[in-house]
């Protein structure tokens, strides 16, 4: 199978529980859950994002045609050295088009993988680290994981039920827009009234990185 890349860059994983660490970021074109254009945001089922992830045109982008190439291309950001390789694939939604070959040649090539995901697709089982962040007008079908990372305040949120689905971290992360204060606020009051959660904050904004 081919893929559609936005960008792919090398940063430090800004967000959750890994938090500081070195990656590669494989940025997949493409979401279900919005198209992506300002003019259906409104009507989208996910309005809040962050992400463009349209296109192919970003830096490292581009459409490859098999799975070793976007392995050798994840590759090539890293560099040298065999350690801790790590790449998060994100998106847009990563799992419109992960598959086994894409998952063979990644563990071929060293790489520990990481995804980000909303959830609305089952995530590939072979994946290493598996991050999921619900949106509240979508139905949620991976509610396994390592980290359930939820974006607050979203109304509507059934935050109880979150609680129960089996992730080894809950983790809130507050809402970046217009009301950025007031959205670390209620973020923090969510954490103080519920300690099964734990506050995270996109690092990478913070520090002027990808
Ligand atoms: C751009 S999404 C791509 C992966 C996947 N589609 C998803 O939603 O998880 C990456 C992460 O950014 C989060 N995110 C998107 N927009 C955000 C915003 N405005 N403020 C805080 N987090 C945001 C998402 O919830 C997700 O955890
Ligand atoms: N540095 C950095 N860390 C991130 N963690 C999750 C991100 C994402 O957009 O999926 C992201 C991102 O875009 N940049
Ligand atoms: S599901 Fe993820 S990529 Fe899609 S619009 Fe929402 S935050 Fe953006
Ligand atoms: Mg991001």
């Amino acid at each position: 199978m081919s893929y559609a890349v936005k960008e792919m860059f090398l940063t430090l994983q800004g967000e959750g529980v890994q938090a500081g660490r070195r990656a590669v970021f494989v940025r997949f074109a493409g979401c279900n859950l919005w198209s992506g254009r300002e003019q259906d945001r409104a009507s989208a089922i996910c309005r809040f994002c962050d992400t463009d992830f349209v296109g192919t045109d970003g830096a490292g982008g581009g459409k490859f045609a098999d799975a070793t190439a976007l392995a050798e291309a994840v590759t090539g950001f890293w560099g040298d050295g065999a350690d801790s390789r790590f790449v998060v694939l994100t998106g847009g939604e990563p799992m419109l088009q992960i598959d086994d070959a894409l998952v063979e040649a990644l563990h071929g090539a060293g790489f520990e993988i990481a995804i980000e995901s909303n959830g609305t697709l089952p995530v590939h089982p072979g994946i290493d680290w598996v991050c999921i962040s619900p949106k509240a007008d979508s139905v949620v079908v991976q509610r396994t994981g390592d980290e359930l990372k939820l974006v607050w305040p979203q109304p509507g949120t059934d935050v109880a039920a979150l609680e129960q689905w089996a992730f080894a971290h809950h983790l809130v992360q507050p809402l970046d827009s217009r009301d950025a204060v007031a959205n670390h606020a209620a973020a923090i009051d969510l954490v103080m009234a519920r300690p099964k959660w734990r506050l995270t904050l996109q690092a990478h904004k913070a520090l002027g990185l990808r």
